[in-house]
Formats: C-alpha cells, sequence, structure tokens
C-alpha cells in the first residue's frame, strides 16, 4: 500500500499575509484543493467560498465539514456565476493557487504524472477531451503547435512526430507509454525528465488552463470590494506571464512588482513548491 499523498499549501503565510484576512469577511478559495489556504483563512476569522472543478476535491472539503467552508464544484472560470448563486455581491478578497494538487499529481488513475503507470487522462474537471483523445486524434501540425506553445517544447516536431508514428502502429493508452515514446524521440536531457514539457502541455491543452485563467482574473476584479486582495500562486512560466500582464493592465495596485518565491527551507520541505511564484493585487479604495 502506498502512503496517502498529502498536499502541503504553498506559500502559505505569505498568501494569507497579503490577503490581509479580516474577521467576518467573506474570501473566495478559488483552487480548494486539500483546503490548506482555506483553513488558514478560517482560522484568522475569515468566512471561505472555495471551488474546484474536481469532483473528487470537492467530496474531500465537503468531508471535512470545516465552519465557514461553502464548496462548490465549478471551474473558476465561472466565478461570477458562482458568487451570485452564493448570494455574495462583493468579497474581500480571491486567492487561486493554480495547477494540481499532490493528491491529484500523485493518483496513477488521473495520469498526470510521466513516473506512475496510469490512464492517459489528465482531466481536473469531467468536462473536456482526456490526454489520450488528444494525442490519439489530433493532425501532426496540431500536436506540435500545443507541445511547442504549451510546452514551450523546443523539439515540439519530433516528438509530435513520434506519437503519430506510434499511434500508427496501436493507439497510445498509458502514461508511461507516452513517456517512453518521448523519451525514445529526444533521448535524455539534462534538466529534468524529457516528458515533463509534454505533459505540461497536454494538461494545459485538455483543461483549457490558460483560457479559465484568463476568465477568472476578470471575474476576480469584478467581485472585490474597494481594499479587496487578489493573490494568484503559479507555477508555469506561461501563466505566471498571463497574471503578471493582467496585474499590470488591470487598474488594480500591484502589491508584488516582484513576484514572491518560496524560500530554500520551503522548497526542501515541499518540493512541488520550487517553480511557485506568487503575485498579489489590490483593488483601490476602501
Ligand atoms: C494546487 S491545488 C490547490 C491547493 C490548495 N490551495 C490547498 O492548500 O490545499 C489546485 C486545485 O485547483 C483545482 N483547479 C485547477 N484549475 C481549476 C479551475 N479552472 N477551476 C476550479 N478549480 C481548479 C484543482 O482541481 C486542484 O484541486
Amino acid at each position: 500500500m502506498e502512503p496517502v499523498a498529502q498536499h502541503v499549501p504553498v506559500l502559505y503565510r505569505e498568501a494569507l499575509d497579503l490577503l490581509q484576512v479580516r474577521p467576518g469577511e467573506v474570501y473566495v478559495d478559488a483552487t480548494l484543493g486539500g483546503a490548506g489556504h482555506a483553513r488558514g483563512i478560517l482560522e484568522r476569522g475569515g468566512l471561505v467560498i472555495g471551488l474546484d472543478r474536481d469532483p473528487e476535491a470537492v467530496k474531500r472539503a465537503r468531508a471535512l465539514g470545516l465552519p465557514g467552508l461553502r464548496v462548490y464544484q465549478a471551474n473558476f472560470r465561472h466565478l461570477g456565476e458562482v458568487l451570485r448563486e452564493a448570494g455574495v455581491a462583493q468579497v474581500a478578497g480571491v486567492l487561486a493557487d493554480l495547477g494540481v494538487s499532490s493528491l491529484q499529481l500523485e493518483d496513477p488513475r488521473r495520469g498526470f504524472s510521466y513516473q506512475r503507470e496510469g490512464p492517459l487522462d489528465m482531466r481536473l474537471g469531467e468536462e473536456g477531451p482526456t490526454a489520450a483523445e488528444v494525442v490519439n486524434r489530433l493532425p501532426l501540425e496540431e500536436l506540435r503547435r500545443i507541445l511547442r506553445d504549451l510546452g514551450e517544447e523546443r523539439e515540439a516536431q519530433r516528438i509530435a512526430r513520434a506519437i503519430v508514428a506510434a499511434r500508427e502502429k496501436a493507439p497510445i493508452r498509458t502514461t508511461t507509454q507516452l513517456a517512453e515514446i518521448v523519451r525514445r524521440a529526444v533521448g535524455f536531457r539534462r534538466a529534468g525528465h524529457p516528458a515533463r514539457k509534454t505533459f505540461q502541455a497536454l494538461r494545459l491543452y485538455v483543461n483549457d488552463e490558460l483560457g479559465a485563467l484568463a476568465e477568472f482574473l476578470e471575474q476576480a476584479q469584478e467581485a472585490l470590494a474597494p481594499g479587496g486582495r487578489l493573490v494568484v500562486i503559479a507555477f508555469h512560466s506561461l501563466e505566471d506571464r498571463l497574471v503578471k500582464r493582467f496585474l499590470r493592465e488591470s487598474g488594480l495596485k500591484v502589491l508584488t512588482p516582484r513576484p514572491l518565491t518560496p524560500g530554500p527551507e520551503e522548497v526542501a520541505r515541499n518540493p512541488r513548491a520550487r517553480s511557485a511564484k506568487l503575485r498579489a493585487a489590490a483593488k483601490e479604495g476602501a
């Protein structure tokens, strides 16, 4: 039996301090996950509207029965709708800690990890194609574009060709099968596993993560009360760039001229924090 994975919240204190949690005020945790950050908001006296698009994460969060936490199964791209349903016009802060949780990453059934044998799924929610559908059906040129644009993969052409050649023999069904196809196409590289960028690209594509993030940021800004805070933790340069540009152009007051990153101690304790970048901004007024 493998030990049950735990999700350790990243940049926990920094995120909570920047949210400036005040007792009795309502905050959105747009990426509830293991509810680590949400617990922190509750402990400081805030009330939390928590969203997650993953039904399993939602079930686990509901089972915690935390007083002051209302849980919604929803994509954060529909934040406006969720708040209308909750009867909340404005909130004191919005937090998003993007990507996948350790619970999702380490569950082989979800197909996020190139190191764990599992079906090539990668869907965070219930909608959208699976990664298997993407690699087995899309034309070569489309696959190349996804790997290049969403994985920033320099060997996109070579990998896309290898995928197409492999699927002509037999459909690609598992994570390790795909990882091996990529490894054979590009060989081992110095930094990280050769399939890392391919998996990143497919996950972003399958879940339209950048599209959802762009729509979410607009709605989060709208939902903030004067003086309200928006805090976003990103793990990929593409996400971080999108957040950075949005904050610069949004008219919000940027509180982090440079993104906050975890110190060596946090990274040693929680290697998943390694690539995290936190940006925060405030709505003028109050
Ligand atoms: C990094 S985890 C968040 C962990 C959480 N902050 C904690 O402390 O436990 C990201 C979570 O966001 C969810 N998620 C990712 N994209 C989403 C989206 N577009 N809408 C709603 N939830 C999303 C994932 O399902 C995952 O559970």
